[in-house]
């Protein structure tokens, strides 16, 4: 199973911590995952397995939309910073458009992101 992690900036942190309280079902399941760019090496610096695409802002988003789109992505955790501007907005929203249109789940925040990721 194929499960991205994107992180804006004011959350990475959040995320890391995140990854590191759920390593072991992440483990278990065999799970890969894949990143936005510099969340991805945020990710990697922590000691985590992760296929980082480009960084948000040049394109990453977009990347795990398309896999989203082509079926290879089957879950989504992405950690929203609602406080920040982000001058790649349109490509958020189509981000989870397409999650949304391939019913595919997607967390925006850490709560939901515990919850789906118990489900796995
Ligand atoms: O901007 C992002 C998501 O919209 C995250 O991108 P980075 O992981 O490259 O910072």
């Amino acid at each position: 199973m194929e499960i991205a992690i994107i992180a804006h900036d004011g959350k990475k942190a959040e995320m890391v911590q995140f990854l590191n309280e759920h390593s072991e079902i992440l483990h278990q399941k065999k799970i890969m995952l894949i990143s936005t760019g510099t969340t991805g090496e945020k990710v990697k610096k922590a000691g985590f397995e992760v296929n980082a695409l480009l960084s948000g802002p040049l394109g990453g988003d977009a990347q795990i939309a398309a896999r989203v789109a082509e079926g290879k992505c089957n879950m989504v955790l992405f950690f929203r910073d609602p406080l920040d501007k982000h001058p790649h907005e349109p490509d958020i929203l189509m981000l989870m458009r397409l999650c949304d249109v391939h019913n595919v789940p997607l967390a925006t925040n850490e709560a939901t992101a515990k919850l789906l990721v118990k489900a796995v």
